[in-house]
């Protein structure tokens, strides 16, 4: 994979996966030419182009296989501080940054309104502080826009790291757009120190490549809310079909699904309690027993596959299914839950997750429960050796007993 900047002529560089390959003789495919620059991509499966509703989108250029790694792509520019970003920081990081990095993010979607007026300050103070504009307004303006830029692109683009703090934008990634039914499943991974991209379904040729920005297991409002965050009001094909009103009876197919979202959000809070993670469960109140624990991981595994939500947090509840198995000796059902989850987690993130640790990963979580139900097997075989013994002794004893008669 390559995103291609021209760059004048003469220079060929690659870092991080951005190429720089300004020869002016490579022909520049795919897509060239938009209001965002002359950016084009190349990459064997993924193209860059307009939608009609949410600007550039990546799409695929053929069939791919679920469980395909679609990218895994270093950071353009990654700020490590975890609060909300501040000029000091991207400053920092701007400074670091090569030109062909710099050109790539600035060649990125922005909205100016995601800056706070305090970002905007931070900047503008800054360039007086510096004095370099002391008798330049112009040359202070074209400055205080261009950082102005820069924050506005990273609050666009920026994805929150989960297994590394601080967030981040991406030369390809931050052009894949959102949908409240994604088809790929996006995840820092700190072995390869990259972001990568798995397809949790099949996608066809031509198909847009989604993601999810939120937690998309929520109905219809909390998604909003969530997504005003971003600055913008959902366009994709679940949200275009939702029913402002649920005054009348909820018979819509739409309302179904909202409702069934909402529903999965309940249930995965609730399993949170029961885990002790109350900060994840937000008030709701835990199931009261193992059994019922494992009624509602059942659900959840159900409801998610219905609702396509194909990601790790199917994968979380294949877990939380067979770890409540497995509590109850029901050993066939947690290797056959663990074998699933393990199947999940692959499609989703690739085989490099030792970086998870202990049984964090589902592949340690199926060796803890074979083993067990290996221990299982030779109790049971020790206990039937036991039993065959005493049958046997018993059975001489008898026989004594009748030859004395
Ligand atoms: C990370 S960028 C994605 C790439 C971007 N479309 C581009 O042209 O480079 C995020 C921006 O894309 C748009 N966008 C992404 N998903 C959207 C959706 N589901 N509905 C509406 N706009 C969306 C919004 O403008 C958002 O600020």
């Amino acid at each position: 994979m390559a995103l291609v900047i021209r760059n004048g002529p003469g220079r060929t560089r690659e870092r991080h996966g951005v190429v720089d390959e300004s020869d002016g003789k490579t022909p520049l495919t795919n897509f060239a030419s938009t209001k965002t620059g002359n950016l084009t991509v190349r990459h064997p499966l993924l193209e860059l182009r307009l939608t009609p509703t949410t600007g550039l989108g990546l799409f695929a250029k053929c069939d791919v296989k679920r469980g395909s790694r679609l990218l895994s792509e270093a950071p353009l520019l990654l700020i490590p501080s975890s609060g909300p970003t501040t000029y000091q920081d991207l400053q920092q990081q701007l400074e670091k940054a090569s030109p062909a990095e710099r050109e790539a993010l600035y060649g990125l979607q922005h909205d100016p309104e995601l800056l706070s007026r305090n970002q905007v300050r931070q900047v503008r103070n800054y360039a007086v502080t510096i004095r370099k504009f002391a008798k330049d307004k112009d040359g202070l303006k074209s400055f205080v826009q261009t950082q102005a830029k820069a924050m506005a692109i990273f609050e666009t683009n920026a994805t929150k790291l989960v297994n590394k703090s601080g967030s981040a934008v991406f030369p390809l990634y931050s052009r894949i757009n959102h949908s409240c039914t994604p088809n790929v499943y996006a995840n820092y991974n700190p072995s390869l120190r990259t972001h990568t991209v798995h397809a949790i379904r099949d996608i066809e040729a031509g198909e847009e490549i989604l993601t999810t920005y939120i937690d998309s297991s929520q109905f219809f409002a909390g998604r909003d809310e969530d997504l005003k965050k971003y600055g913008f009001e959902c366009a994709c094909a679940f949200c275009q079909s939702h029913e402002p009103s649920l005054l009348g009876p909820t018979t819509s197919d739409a309302t179904k699904r909202d409702l069934r979202r909402a529903k999965i959000n309940v249930v995965k809070r609730s399993l949170y309690a029961f885990e002790g993670e109350h900060a994840r469960a937000d008030g709701i109140c835990a199931p009261r027993s193992p059994s019922e624990a494992l009624d509602r991981a059942q659900d959840l595994i159900k409801l998610l596959r219905e609702e396509g939500l194909l990601g790790m947090d199917l994968a979380q509840a294949y877990r939380w299914a067979s770890k409540y198995s497995l509590q109850f000796g029901v050993l066939e059902k947690a290797r056959d839950y663990a074998q699933k989850e393990a199947e999940v987690e692959l499609c989703c993130l690739g085989p490099e997750t030792d970086y998870m640790g202990g049984s964090g990963n589902a592949a340690s979580w199926l060796k803890h429960v074979q083993a067990t139900a290996e221990k299982d097997k030779v109790k049971l075989r020790a206990c039937e050796k036991r039993m065959a013994k005493e049958v046997k002794r018993m059975e001489k004893k008898a026989e004594k007993k009748a030859k004395k008669r």
